[in-house]
C-alpha cells in the first residue's frame, strides 16, 4: 500500500513530463534525465540514465526515472528492461551528494523516501532487469545495478563498482547492505563495506558483484543476448521465483520504512556527518583543479 501511494505521488509530480517519437519501429520516450527506447514488439526497453555530468541520483532524476519505469510496468507488452548510461564512462555516481548536504530535515526525508522507492520498485520489478554497466558505479549506482537480475560490466580497469559509503564518512543503510550480502556473501560484504572498497571489473566479477565482464564495445549486444535468454523462460515461473527470492528482504524495508527515513534524517543532519560530506565534496573539487 505504502509503495503504491508513494508511486502515485511521483507519477503526479511528473505528469507533465515526456516527449515521444518513433525511431526504427521502436518508440522512444524521454524526459530530461532518462531516455527510453521502447521496442514494444520485442517486449524490451532500454533505459538510459542521462543526468549530466555524472548521472547522480538527484530527486529530479529519481522522480523521472520512476515515472518512466512505471510506464513500462503498466504496459504488459514489456517484459524486459536494459539499464545503462547514456554517458559511457560513468554508469552512475550514486546518490546526489547535494541532496544530502546543507538541506533541511523535510528535504532529507523527501529525498530518502524517493531513494527507498527506487530500490523497492527495481528490486521487486516483475520485469527482467539486465544492467549494462558501461562506466563507474559507486554506492547508489552500484545499488541500482544490484537490483537487476543480471549485470554485465565493461572491461575497462578505469571503471569501478562497489559500496564506498564508509570512505565518505557515512554508512550504507541496512537494505543496501542486505542486497550486497545476498549478492556476494557475508564475509566479502563485511570486508568491502568497512573499507568502502570499489572494485575494477575483473575483481567485481570474481566476487560476484557482476555476472559478466565483456569488451566495452560489446556491453550492449551482450545485454541484448542475455535478455533473449531470460525471455525464453515463462514469465509466470520466473516472476514467482524472483518474488520468492526477494520478497522477504523488500518487506523488511517496507515494514520499517518510516523508521528508516527518520534514521536517515537524524544521521545525515548531524554536524559531524555534514562535515564529512563537506570534506568529501572538497576532495572531489580538488581532484579537478
Ligand atoms: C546515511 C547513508 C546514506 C546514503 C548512502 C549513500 C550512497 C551514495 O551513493 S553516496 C555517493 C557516492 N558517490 C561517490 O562517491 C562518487 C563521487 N564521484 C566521483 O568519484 C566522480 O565524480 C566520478 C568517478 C563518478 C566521475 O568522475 P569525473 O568524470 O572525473 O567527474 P568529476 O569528479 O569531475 O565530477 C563532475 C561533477 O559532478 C560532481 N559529482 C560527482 N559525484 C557526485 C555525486 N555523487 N553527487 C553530486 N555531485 C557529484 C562533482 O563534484 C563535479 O561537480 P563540479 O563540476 O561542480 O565540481
Amino acid at each position: 500500500m505504502a509503495l503504491a501511494a508513494a508511486g502515485r505521488v511521483l507519477l503526479q509530480a511528473g505528469s507533465r513530463l515526456g516527449r515521444r517519437e518513433v525511431v526504427d519501429g521502436a518508440r522512444r520516450f524521454a524526459n530530461k534525465r532518462v531516455e527510453v527506447e521502447a521496442d514494444e514488439a520485442a517486449g524490451i526497453a532500454v533505459m538510459k540514465l542521462k543526468n549530466p555530468p555524472v548521472n547522480s541520483l538527484s530527486l529530479e532524476f529519481l522522480t523521472e526515472f520512476l515515472i518512466s519505469l512505471e510506464k513500462l510496468e503498466n504496459n504488459k507488452n514489456f517484459r524486459g528492461v536494459i539499464l545503462t548510461s547514456e554517458r559511457p564512462g560513468v554508469f552512475s555516481a550514486g546518490l546526489d551528494l547535494m541532496e544530502m548536504y546543507g538541506r533541511n530535515p523535510a528535504h532529507y526525508a523527501e529525498y530518502w523516501r524517493a531513494v527507498q522507492e527506487l530500490w523497492l520498485r527495481l528490486y521487486l520489478s516483475n520485469m527482467i532487469l539486465v544492467c549494462a554497466i558501461n562506466g563507474t558505479s559507486p554506492a547508489g549506482g552500484c545499488l541500482m545495478a544490484l537490483t537487476c537480475d543480471h549485470r554485465i560490466m565493461a572491461d575497462n580497469p578505469k571503471y569501478t563498482i562497489g559500496l564506498n559509503e564508509s570512505q565518505l564518512g557515512i554508512v550504507a543503510p541496512f537494505w543496501f547492505k542486505d542486497n550486497f550480502v545476498n549478492t556476494v556473501g557475508y564475509r566479502t560484504a563485511e570486508h568491502a563495506l568497512q573499507l568502502g572498497l570499489l572494485f575494477p571489473p575483473a575483481e567485481a566479477l570474481k566476487l560476484g558483484i557482476v555476472d559478466e565482464v565483456v569488451p566495452e564495445d560489446q556491453v550492449h549486444s551482450k545485454a541484448q543476448s542475455v535478455m533473449a535468454q531470460w525471455m525464453a523462460i515463462p514469465d509466470h515461473s520466473r516472476q514467482l521465483t524472483k518474488n520468492m527470492m526477494r520478497k522477504a528482504m523488500a518487506d523488511n524495508l517496507i515494514k520499517q520504512r518510516e523508521a528508516d527515513i527518520q534514521n536517515f534524517v537524524s544521521f545525515i543532519s548531524r554536524d559531524s556527518i555534514q562535515k564529512s560530506l563537506h570534506t568529501y565534496l572538497e576532495k572531489l573539487k580538488q581532484k579537478k583543479g
